[in-house]
C-alpha cells in the first residue's frame, strides 16, 4: 500500500459547544484523487482549514509526508507543499491572467529568482505550460476582471499548481461553473501527474464521482464512511445523511459522471 501523504489522527475543531470537526482520522495516499463530501455544515471547509493551517486544531495531529505539521503556520505548510484553491477568489483582479500565475510561481521560488534571466525564462515557460494545461492560454493577456466565473476557477487551479504542490486542496472548484466548464475541470484534474495528490471538496456529486477514486463522507463533523465511490453511492447511511438536501438522487440514479459527458 502507498504511504499516506496526508494523515489526520483524531483531528477536532470545536467552536464553543459545536464540534465542527469531531475526531477525524484519515489517511490520503500519495497520488490519491480523494473527495470529501457531506451535507451543508458537515465540517468540510473547516477540515480543509485545519489541513492548511489557516485554523488551529482543538485536538489531534496533521501529518504531511511523515512530518507532523500540526503546530506549523500556514505559510510553512505551503512551503512544504500544501496548496489550496479557495471558495472565494484570491486572485489579483487588476492583473492579467499571466501575471497572476507568474506571481505565484515567483513566490514559490523566491522573488530573487525573478531577477536572474535564466530563471525568468524558466518561470515564463512554466507559466505557459500551466495556462495551456488549464485551457487559458488564449486569455493570458486579459485582466482577471474580464474573465467569466468558470475561467476564474480555472485560473485559481493554475495559480495553485504554480506553487508546485504535493497536496492540492480544491475547495468547491466547480461552484458556479457551467456543465461544459465542469467537464473541462474534470479533464484538467484527471490529467494532473500522480506526484500531485488531490483532495477535493465539492457539492457537485457528478464532478466528485467523475474524479474521485476514494471518498470520505463527513456528517456532523464526523467521518461517516471512507470508501470507493461505488461503496459511497451504495451506502444507506450516506443516503440518509443526504435526506432532505435535494441531492439524494445522486446516490440512487445511475447517470453519475456520464451526466458531465466525460465518461
Ligand atoms: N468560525 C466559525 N465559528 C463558529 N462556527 C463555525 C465557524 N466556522 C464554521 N462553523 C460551523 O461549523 C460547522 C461546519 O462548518 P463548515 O463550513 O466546515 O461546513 P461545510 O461542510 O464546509 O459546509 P458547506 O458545505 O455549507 O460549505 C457549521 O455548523 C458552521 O456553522
Amino acid at each position: 500500500m502507498t504511504a499516506p501523504l496526508l494523515s489526520l489522527s483524531g483531528v477536532s475543531r470545536h467552536f464553543g459547544a459545536l464540534k465542527a470537526v469531531d475526531d477525524v482520522t484519515l489517511d490520503v495516499p500519495t497520488g490519491a484523487r480523494h473527495a470529501l463530501i457531506g451535507p451543508n455544515g458537515a465540517g468540510k471547509s473547516t477540515l480543509f482549514k485545519l489541513v492548511t493551517g489557516s485554523m488551529p486544531v482543538s485536538a489531534g495531529t496533521v501529518t504531511l509526508g511523515g512530518t507532523d505539521v500540526t503546530g506549523l503556520p500556514e505559510h510553512v505548510r505551503a512551503r512544504l507543499g500544501i496548496s489550496q484553491t479557495l471558495q472565494h477568489s484570491s486572485l489579483f483582479t487588476t492583473q492579467t491572467v499571466e501575471q497572476n500565475v507568474l506571481l505565484a510561481a515567483q513566490r514559490r521560488h523566491g522573488s530573487r529568482a525573478s531577477l536572474v534571466p535564466r530563471r525568468q525564462a524558466a518561470a515564463r515557460e512554466r507559466v505557459d505550460g500551466l495556462l495551456a494545461d488549464v485551457g487559458l492560454d488564449h486569455r493570458r493577456g486579459s485582466p482577471v476582471a474580464d474573465l467569466s466565473h468558470g475561467e476564474r476557477r480555472q485560473l485559481e487551479v493554475a495559480v495553485a499548481l504554480a506553487c508546485e504542490p504535493r497536496l492540492l486542496l480544491l475547495d468547491e472548484p466547480a461552484a458556479g461553473m457551467s456543465p461544459a466548464e465542469s467537464a473541462r475541470l474534470v479533464e484538467l484534474v484527471r490529467a494532473l501527474p500522480e506526484t500531485v495528490t488531490v483532495v477535493i471538496v465539492e457539492h457537485d456529486l457528478d464532478v466528485v464521482f467523475a474524479l474521485a477514486r476514494s471518498v470520505t463522507v463527513l456528517h456532523l463533523g464526523r467521518v461517516l464512511l471512507t470508501g470507493t465511490p461505488e461503496q459511497v453511492r451504495a451506502s444507506d447511511a450516506v443516503q440518509e445523511a443526504y435526506l432532505g438536501t435535494g441531492r439524494e438522487s445522486l446516490f440512487t440514479d445511475t447517470a453519475g459522471p456520464a451526466a458531465l459527458g466525460v465518461g
